[in-house]
């Protein structure tokens, strides 16, 4: 079971398999895909059966134990060269979401550090994944909590977000959704709003879902709809989440998210980026050097088995934009609320840097 007492659970470990709700097929078909093998689980996360930065990370930790598991060796030394093999397949899935490296990086470092037999290790390795997905809830629950208290005090707050930063895009609970979901358990939510985020439409499609699973009020907009639900005061603040933010405070995320951060600023609508630590790259300075996934055209010029354009167009399809820092009003973490310029040296303080 993926889903108990209304929440939903994308990524799971059971009976020795990985188990992820198909986000391909939601809202339509809510399926189960189960995964033994680490070339399976850097498909599932290429092809977005599981996505959302903090759910690939946990997809990939898993993906990290299946690979160790499917190498033979009791030598240490060719194991760890094996599982390195493991870790470049899967970061070459999908090059923005930092979360994936971030989680990748952390199944190497407990290899490496391990002390015992190379059956030892894979047993510390399916533990560090476990702790993964178990943190990630954790620290979920966490930023809903600081994002209740950092938005508008407005008894009856209608918000509106872009993508799905929800429990699908995590382990369970969400970043921007866990910020909607605690101003809605706390009655101080009356609507979300959801933008369908073209050309994947997660925002109609896996935001909407989720809320509905919930009864929490949604209303599904086209893209283009936000400037003038803000300009009809319609919004009260925007909350969405990030696949990486820089050490400066610029954020990437589903694209998108820059021209409703442009047009919030230009409305005076606080806009908040929700997000786990682990999602801040502090080896970047600026969103200039964030690395930007191009996706298939397909994605834009087919819906089903219709093609919406002529012969001869051609396309251009980045799935992320970088909303720079000055347009943030907050971005809001496990640890607290910050303003973007004070990221860095509030985390440092907390000794999360
Ligand atoms: C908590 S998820 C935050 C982001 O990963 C989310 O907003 C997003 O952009 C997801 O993009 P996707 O391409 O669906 O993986």
């Amino acid at each position: 079971m993926l889903s108990q007492n209304n929440q939903v659970y994308p990524v799971i470990w059971s009976q020795d398999a990985v188990w992820l709700i198909d986000q391909t097929r939601l809202p339509n078909e809510y399926s189960l895909v189960e995964i033994h093998r680490s070339d399976d689980m850097a498909q599932a996360i290429k092809t977005m059966i599981v996505r959302g930065a903090p759910a690939i990370g946990v997809a990939a930790a898993y993906g990290m134990y299946l690979g160790a598991r499917e190498i033979k060796t009791s030598d240490k030394d060719k194991f760890l060269a094996q599982l390195e093999e493991v870790a470049a397949l899967l970061r070459s899935t999908r090059p923005t979401a930092v979360n994936l490296f971030w989680a990748i990086a952390r199944m190497l470092r407990t290899a490496y550090e391990s002390i015992g037999s190379v059956e030892d290790i894979k047993q510390i390795l399916l533990k560090t994944a476990l702790e993964i997905n178990a943190e990630d809830l954790q620290t979920c629950q966490a930023i809903g909590k600081h994002g209740l208290a950092a938005l508008p005090n407005i008894s009856k707050l209608r918000l509106l977000t872009h993508c799905n930063a929800g429990a699908l895009a995590t382990a369970g609970y969400g970043t921007a959704l866990g910020v909607v979901r605690s101003a809605w358990s706390a009655g101080r939510l009356t609507r979300l709003y959801a933008d369908e985020t073209r050309p994947r439409l997660q925002g109609a499609k896996l935001t909407a879902w989720e809320c509905v699973q919930e009864g929490i009020p949604v209303t599904v907009i086209t893209d283009g709809m936000a400037a003038h639900c803000m300009q009809q005061k319609m919004i009260d603040a925007v909350v969405v989440g990030a696949d990486r933010i820089a050490a400066n405070g610029d954020t990437a995320n589903k694209i998108g998210t820059y021209s409703l951060a442009i047009v919030a600023k230009a409305h005076n609508i606080p806009f908040f980026v929700a997000a786990p630590v682990s999602t801040i790259d502090f080896q970047i300075a600026t969103g200039e050097e964030i690395p930007i996934e191009e996706r298939d055209p397909v994605e834009i010029y087919q819906v089903g088995d219709t093609i919406l354009t002529p012969e001869g167009a051609e396309f251009y399809n980045p799935a992320f934009d970088v909303t720079p820092a000055e347009l943030i009003t907050a971005i809001i973490t496990e640890h607290g609320a910050f303003a973007p310029n004070q990221l860095h040296a509030q985390l440092h303080q907390k000794q999360m840097v």
